[in-house]
């Protein structure tokens, strides 16, 4: 195996980034491809080196290929600390508006590189590194395609670059959660489509006859995922050297196409494929069997059916026919049922292994995920109901759900896999501290509680503000009223996120002296008493 073609090839690439900086037809699109060429010449330098060092032996056919998982771990907890600190800046930006620093790092180019960093780099990075994990483990075969995983890879933190710089250079197509250009755009299907070769592939040559559930739930995300984002990204660019582009479609087309879009990356990234990882790490680390594998399909199926219909929830009271949004509520409402069976399914796993929660902070931050998900998916559905959202839309309410769901839910879920991967991945015997994730556990709570509690109370302030009349039908606040009573609350979330940041930087630091084969030395948690657990605990 030599590097030979692919220098070539990212040379070849770089050049012709080269050629786009020099008959860019707009100054953004310039600067845009002067970074993608110095990020492939830096590229192409490093496996230069690698490939003068590299000893040229080829793997073992049977093994695992755990090489793209283990960059990947190190992706999302690198992406995470990133986006959470952007999450942060921006809260700051939105209490104190002298600190838009104009014109790379205002509210406007932030904000997506905050939406982005988290789910796309940060989620996104855990999702291809566990569902790789899993696909693997769950099916006893190595990843299909040599080296495609290692494209899935790199391929994928090169577009999470270009999103990034972009939003920051002022790029953007202004469609929220697929803001980059056209360009950026057909890079990620090509990649997309590599990493679905590389999953589909495993699962095609696996040596268990069964497809674990958890597979299933991967695999809708890859493949409704490529859906969206072909559909969604439809565009005709202005010119081919530029960064501009028109959408195929138009006025409220536009718009339901871009919520079928956001509704259902809410439900197919950062819900089917975070039960996927839920179905595999939550049985893993309880060391039980899932609750009901029976339930588990039945939700599956109803949760795919259901969700691709709730998009218009987002369009209550637009120019979207009155038909189209009741649709869109009532398939909401629907969508409670199979939420809650996932949350109920993850839960009860536990079920003869509660006593875990007390002495296993990994498990307690599971548990604390999956109540999350099932708060979130409660308040969706009410939401979505037109009479609530006539209060809610607009308004920090809907921030307060984001961040539920997204903190909660995505947040611990990961943090757990990440804690119950890292060790098994560098082969090391236990993490480096437990203690410190009881400290993380703590801070990312109170940090959530804050977040949440503060945006319901700002939320539902900020709506009945709005609203309020007084007796001559004149609006009693003027709008800028309504964002000056906001401040204490936006104090509070930026306090809030900032708790929730700590924790994340100390998992950073408790993984990376685990990677490094470094162990604490500490009392075992719960005291000694606690551990080890007793032996044989009675099924109830
Ligand atoms: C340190 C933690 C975080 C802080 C302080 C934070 C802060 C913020 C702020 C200030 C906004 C803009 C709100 C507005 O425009 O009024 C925002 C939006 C958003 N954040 Fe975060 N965030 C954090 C973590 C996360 C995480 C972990 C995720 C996802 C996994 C996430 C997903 C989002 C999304 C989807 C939006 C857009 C919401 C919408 O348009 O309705 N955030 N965040
Ligand atoms: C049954 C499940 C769910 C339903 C029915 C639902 C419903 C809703 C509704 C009605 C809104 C407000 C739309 C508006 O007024 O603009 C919303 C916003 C949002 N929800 Fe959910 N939700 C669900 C679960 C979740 C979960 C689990 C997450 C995150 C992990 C999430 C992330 C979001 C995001 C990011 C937005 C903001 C979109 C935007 O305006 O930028 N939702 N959801
Ligand atoms: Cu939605």
């Amino acid at each position: 195996m030599t590097n030979g073609p692919y220098i070539v090839g990212l040379g070849l690439f770089a050049f012709i980034a080269l050629l786009g900086a020099g008959f860019a037809a707009d100054q953004p699109f310039a600067q845009h491809m002067w970074v993608l060429f110095f990020v492939l010449v830096g590229a192409t330098f490093v496996l230069i080196r690698r490939a003068q060092f590299a000893p040229a032996q080829a793997p073992d056919p049977d093994a695992y290929m755990d090489g793209p998982i283990r960059y990947g771990s190190i992706a999302t907890i690198f992406w995470g600390v990133i986006g959470l600190t952007v999450g942060v800046v921006v809260a700051l930006q939105l209490a104190f508006p002298d600190l838009n620093i104009e014109p790379w790092f205002n509210f406007g180019r932030m904000r997506p590189l905050h939406t982005s960093a988290v789910i796309f780099a940060f989620g996104g990075n855990a999702l291809i590194a566990t569902s790789f994990y899993v696909v693997q483990r769950t099916s006893r075969a190595r990843l299909f395609g040599g080296d495609l995983a290692w494209f899935v890879f790199w391929g994928y933190q090169l577009f999470i670059v270009m999103a990034a710089t972009g939003y920051l250079l002022g790029i953007t197509q202004s469609r929220e959660y697929a803001e980059p250009e056209w360009y950026v755009d057909i890079w990620l299907t090509i990649v997309w489509v590599a990493y679905l070769l590389v999953f589909l592939g495993t699962i095609l040559k696996r040596k268990e006859p069964h497809i674990y559930v958890a597979n299933w739930f991967y695999l809708a995300f890859i493949i409704t995922i490529a859906m969206l984002h072909i559909v969604n990204n439809l565009a005709v660019p202005a010119s081919f050297v530029g960064s501009r582009s028109y959408s195929l479609f138009s006025g409220v087309q536009d718009a339901l196409t871009q919520w079928w879009y956001g509704h259902n990356a809410v439900g197919f990234f950062l819900t089917a494929g975070f039960l996927g990882m839920m179905y595999y790490f939550v049985p893993k680390q309880a060391d039980r069997p899932v609750y009901s594998y029976r339930l588990s399909i039945i939700h599956f199926w109803a949760l795919i059916f259901l969700y691709i219909w709730a998009g218009p929830h987002h369009l209550h009271y637009t120019a979207l026919p009155d038909w189209a949004q009741t649709l869109g509520m009532v398939f909401s409402i629907m969508l409670w049922m199979p939420s809650w069976g996932g949350m109920i399914n993850g839960l009860m796993t536990l079920s003869g292994a509660w006593d875990k929660i007390r002495t296993d902070p990994v498990i307690r931050m599971m548990v604390a995920a999956i109540a999350f998900y099932g708060m979130a998916t409660f308040e969706g559905p009410m939401m979505s109901i037109k009479a609530v959202n006539s209060l809610s839309h607009y308004t920090d309410w809907t921030i307060g759900h984001v961040h539920s769901g997204a903190l909660g839910w995505n947040g611990l879920i990961t943090f757990a896999a990440l804690y119950f991967m890292v060790p098994r991945l560098w082969g090391r015997a236990r993490l480096y501290s437990e203690r410190l994730v009881v400290w993380h556990f703590w801070l990312a709570m109170i940090g959530i509680v804050v977040y949440a509690a503060v945006m319901w109370v700002s939320g539902i302030m900020q709506g009945l503000m709005w609203r309020e009349y007084d007796e001559q039908g004149f609006l009693v606040y003027s709008f800028a009223e309504t964002v000056e009573a906001m401040f204490p609350y936006y104090l509070m979330r930026a306090l809030g996120g900032a708790l929730y940041l700590a924790g994340a930087i100390i998992m950073a630091y408790n993984l990376t002296m685990t990677i490094l084969g470094h162990q604490r030395e500490e009392e075992p948690i719960g005291g000694k008493a606690a551990s080890p657990r007793p032996a044989a605990v009675p099924a109830e």
